[in-house]
């Protein structure tokens, strides 16, 4: 358990304590009300009838989440019985009496503090050290099959080792994890421990390595074995290096990505709290607005993944803020999930039919809660990103990377920072599609697409703006600087070896500079930089022109 986990679980433990502080407090009085409720001359006997049910209402939607489930239950009938009561169904005065007393036997159990079982994250947190280079290693018996690798990866800054006995290479991966192990499964038969190492290795929770399997064919047989060792890739000889690249990226680009943000809506500050420190502890980002009515503040600074709304609030319900939250369009996407202890189940599709995407009844185990909370802010990241971004390559679309290019015009007329846009194009790729054909000319592109993000800042912007047109805008940068940058690119990049169909091949790139004008528009100051692309085709292609 790290440092910050114990933090959390002392925390947990504190509220948990203050929650049952608070519950031995309000007893006295849940007991006289009880008993005026009991006491047949109180002719005021609906109004606190009304109050106490709220409470069990409460209790019963918190007592589970803070270790007591049996008392949540009972608070659950009581409530229940209150409500058929006040619905004109009886008096049940003895019944009442036996479940009252019930649950203060239960409360007595719980004075005594239990530690809860933690959680371990679901997400590893982002290390600011990391690159977009990755470390691999390949065991194989073709020694030929490292080194094409090897020489594939170089020009991306990946580091290669190849192995190709077994007792090197688990001697190795004991001292220094890779961050991809490809295992040529191709006509051999897996060594003796090897089984045991890829399980030992791949359930660590501290490591993150992926497994890669490069088989013999395609078929469903192999997949399933792939996947039993616990694959996340699966690639057949000649080894597509742009294909591997790419997963390589996927994997990267996801350890990168920041955590998921989850806003909890919730009147109950324990509650809210203890929510918050359970996602916390599963490596989300969590934020609490008690206050309802302070809700679109709290989403606008933290842009949150999911929403956790409680349905029951004072002034205004969960299901009134979520249609509140879906008058924005910006706020579309977000899944809005209800946290409540209803139970009836018209409300709850009430609740949905209005806005909101799922209902998670309290109590619910802290697993649970963290679970389902980290699914669905997955999925909406994946939808999201998908939604603004090119497929093949990955990058921003042609209309999302201007409007990100206008931002940061904005901003650098803001700051007076410098900024410049950088109009980038493969050169003769009408060629390279016609000798090698379109898929060829796609592992052209997605690799130009991979090396520019491996060799830029999280920072720059980057998107496809045609079929083999790039636009950058790199903030807070000289044009000379830039233009060493995209020149080093440039080199890099016509260094990779591609596979035509019985040779390889290089390809190159032009590229045109401009520094941000902030008085013109963005078009004028795209217009720049592709006018000084123009004039780079124009003296000989790949090379990089200043505006
Ligand atoms: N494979 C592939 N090709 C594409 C894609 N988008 C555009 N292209 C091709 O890219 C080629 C661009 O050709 P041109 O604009 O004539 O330029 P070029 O051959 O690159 O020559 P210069 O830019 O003058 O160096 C066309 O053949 C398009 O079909 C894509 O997504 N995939």
């Amino acid at each position: 358990m790290t440092a910050s986990q114990q933090d959390i679980q002392a925390q947990l433990a504190a509220l948990r304590n203050s929650y049952l502080l608070r519950l031995q407090q309000d007893w006295p009085e849940i007991t006289a009300q009880a008993g005026q409720l009991l006491d047949e001359s109180n002719t005021g006997w609906q109004s606190i009838a009304k109050t106490l049910k709220q409470r069990f209402h409460t209790l019963a939607g918190s007592a589970g989440t803070f270790g007591m489930p049996q008392l949540g239950q009972q608070a659950k009938a009581l409530e229940m019985e209150l409500d058929a009561w006040l619905n004109g169904g009886g008096r049940p005065e003895t019944e009442l009496k036996q479940q009252f007393l019930h649950m203060v036997q239960e409360l007595s159990h719980h004075t005594s503090n239990k530690p809860e079982a933690s959680a371990a994250p679901l997400f590893q947190p982002v290390d600011d050290e990391f690159t977009r280079k990755a470390h691999i290693a390949i065991f194989s018996k073709d020694a030929d099959l490292g080194k094409q690798l090897t020489s594939a990866m170089d020009p991306f800054g990946h580091q290669v080792d190849s192995f190709q006995e077994f007792d090197a290479l688990k001697a190795a991966l004991t001292s220094d994890r890779p961050d991809v192990l490809i295992l040529d499964m191709s006509g051999n038969r897996l060594p003796q421990g090897m089984k045991s190492l890829l399980q030992q290795l791949l359930i660590d929770e501290q490591s993150s390595m992926v497994l890669f399997i490069v088989g013999k064919k395609e078929s469903f047989n192999h997949y399933l074995t792939a996947v039993r060792l616990g694959a996340g890739g699966y690639f057949i000889k000649p080894l597509d290096a742009a294909a591997i690249e790419l997963r390589i990226q996927r994997l990267l680009t996801q350890r990168q990505q920041a955590r998921f943000r989850i806003l909890i809506v919730d009147d109950d500050v324990m509650l809210a709290q203890h929510y918050q420190l359970i996602i916390e502890q599963a490596g989300m980002e969590a934020k609490v607005v008690n206050d309802p009515t302070k809700m679109l503040i709290g989403l606008q600074g933290f842009q949150p993944d999911v929403i956790l709304l409680d349905v029951n609030m004072p002034d205004c319900t969960g299901p009134e803020l979520a249609q509140i939250i879906r008058f924005k369009d910006e706020w579309l996407g977000v899944p809005i999930v209800y946290l409540s202890s209803e139970t009836d189940s018209q409300r709850q599709l009430d609740a949905l039919v209005k806005a909101g995407d799922d209902f998670i009844s309290k109590p619910i185990t802290d697993q649970a809660l963290a679970v389902t909370v980290f699914a669905r802010a997955q999925r909406a990241r994946q939808l999201a990103e998908m939604m603004t971004r090119d497929s093949l390559t990955g990058l921003l679309q042609h209309a999302t990377v201007k409007e990100r290019l206008s931002d940061e015009i904005a901003k650098a007329k803001r700051s007076k920072q410098e900024l410049i846009v950088v109009m980038l194009d493969l050169d003769h790729f009408k060629r390279v599609n016609d000798q090698y054909g379109h898929l060829v000319g796609d592992q052209v592109i997605s690799s130009l697409a991979n090396l520019l993000q491996q060799k830029l800042r999280k920072t720059d912007v980057i998107g496809r703006y045609g079929g083999e047109e790039f636009l950058l805008a790199l903030p807070d940068c000289s044009l000379q600087k830039a233009k060493s940058i995209i020149d080093g690119i440039r080199q890099s990049f016509q260094a990779i070896p591609f596979s035509g169909q019985e040779q390889s091949f290089q390809c190159t790139f032009s590229a045109g500079l401009a520094r941000v004008d902030t008085s013109q528009s963005t078009d004028e100051n795209i217009d720049r930089a592709d006018q000084a692309l123009y004039q780079a085709k124009h003296n000989g292609r790949n090379r990089v022109e200043l505006a």
